[in-house]
């Protein structure tokens, strides 16, 4: 057994909007009696969590479609650590492994797990969706298989590898290829890391879009050679003619929705190509306006994703070979104790926070 020296806390939100840091589960004595693990669970200490827009959204509005906060809820799902204890069935982790985990409990009976999308599993339990809670926390239990291995990589980079499976789902299933022509709309964390992605492909040329020029100014400080695109306030049509003249007169073959906002999502089906794709990774509305005859008389494929399912490994070579590199994402540093404030930076866009990482401990 690792060190155990304080309380468990967690960062909790309600359905009235507070947030606030209070005792947490699983508690500090039961910890130490060794009895609370389940066979193939252990002990993490979570060293870094990074904040996720859905963990604004549930904070501020209190659910994402059907997924609502109906009780006091634990946010966090972008998490790394490191093993504190095991249960005697697990072999293949120890004490004092460095883990970034993988937020998702699934069934392992239903057609996508048995078939390994288990992101569609019916009864998975994402931690931090009402009502699982999620891993703002100093200590948690979780399935070792769910935990990855990151070796000497650091904690915030083992965190960052949540957000970089997302654009690897979207990149797997939209089948970005070198040289083609890519939209990505949005430069937030999603987006960027898309756009990352999309450059470690080959895709040429890329635009990135955002109403906000500082998330442009990163995009090119990210990746010099993307081309930025700040959206005005003009029909979707117009945005979409805009885009293709940024892109020098190309239409692109993929657009990476990264916004969920239903003009944006217009825009990439107006700029498509004949037989392209938009393929939205952004959430939104329940019920949207989409130019429905543009899709059906240009063939342009409408594609979602979901999270994402066996991703983390793929992550972790990309991470650790340094083709992708997320260290210029974290803008702002907390601790725990300090999660309030932390939450109110990544929400406040005055803040230019892109990644806000929340510490426990050095
Ligand atoms: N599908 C999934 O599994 C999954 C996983 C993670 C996040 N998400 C969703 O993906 C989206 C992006 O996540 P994020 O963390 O980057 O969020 P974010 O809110 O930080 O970024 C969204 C960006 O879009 C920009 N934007 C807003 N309206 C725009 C418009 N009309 N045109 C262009 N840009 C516009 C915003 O300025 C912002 O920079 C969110 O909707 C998030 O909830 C989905
Ligand atoms: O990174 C994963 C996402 O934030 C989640 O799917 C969330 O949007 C809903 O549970
Ligand atoms: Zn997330
Ligand atoms: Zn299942």
């Amino acid at each position: 057994m690792g060190s155990l020296s304080q309380g468990n806390i967690g960062v909790y939100t309600n359905p009235k909007h507070d947030l606030w840091v209070a005792e947490a589960s699983p508690s500090l004595e039961s910890l130490q009696d060794g009895k609370n693990l389940k066979p193939g669970e252990v002990t993490i200490e979570i060293k870094r969590t990074g904040i996720c827009g859905s963990d604004v959204h549930f904070w501020c509005k209190g659910c994402i479609g059907p997924m609502i906060v109906e009780n006091d809820h634990i946010l966090g799902h972008e998490s790394a650590g490191v093993i504190l204890q095991t249960h005697p069935s697990v072999t293949d982790l120890k004490v004092g492994d460095r883990v970034a985990i993988e937020p998702n409990i699934i069934c392992n009976a239903c057609e996508p797990c048995l078939t390994g999308r288990y992101n569609g599993c019916g009864k998975v339990e994402f931690l931090s969706t009402p009502p699982y809670p999620g891993l703002l926390r100093k200590y948690i239990n979780h399935p070792a298989i769910w935990c990855h291995k990151i070796g000497d990589m650091s904690f915030e980079e083992g965190a960052l590898l949540e957000p970089l499976s997302v654009s690897l789902a979207a990149m797997q299933r939209s089948g970005i290829k070198l040289g083609d022509p890519v939209l990505v709309c949005g430069a937030g964390p999603i987006g960027l890391t898309s756009l990352l992605c999309c450059r470690a492909s080959g895709a040429e040329p890329i635009v990135i879009t955002d109403i906000d020029e500082g998330r442009l100014r990163v995009a090119k400080e990210l990746v010099p050679s993307v081309r930025t695109h700040l959206v005005q306030r003009v029909s979707p049509e117009e945005s979409a003619n805009a885009i293709i003249s940024e892109m020098g007169g190309i239409e692109p073959a993929v657009a990476l929705e990264c916004t969920g906002v239903e003009s944006s999502i217009s825009a990439a089906i107006w700029a498509s190509k004949f037989g392209g794709k938009v393929f939205v990774i952004g959430v939104g509305k329940d019920y949207m306006s989409l130019p429905f005859m543009r899709l059906s008389t240009r063939e342009v494929d409408l594609q979602f994703q979901y999270r994402y399912s066996n991703t983390w490994p793929r992550a972790i070579r990309l991470m650790r070979s340094g083709i992708i590199d997320m260290r210029k994402f974290v803008t702002h540093r907390f601790k725990i104790e300090q999660a309030v404030e932390a939450f109110r930076t990544a929400a406040d866009p005055k803040t230019g926070a892109i990644k806000v990482m929340i510490a426990n401990g050095e």
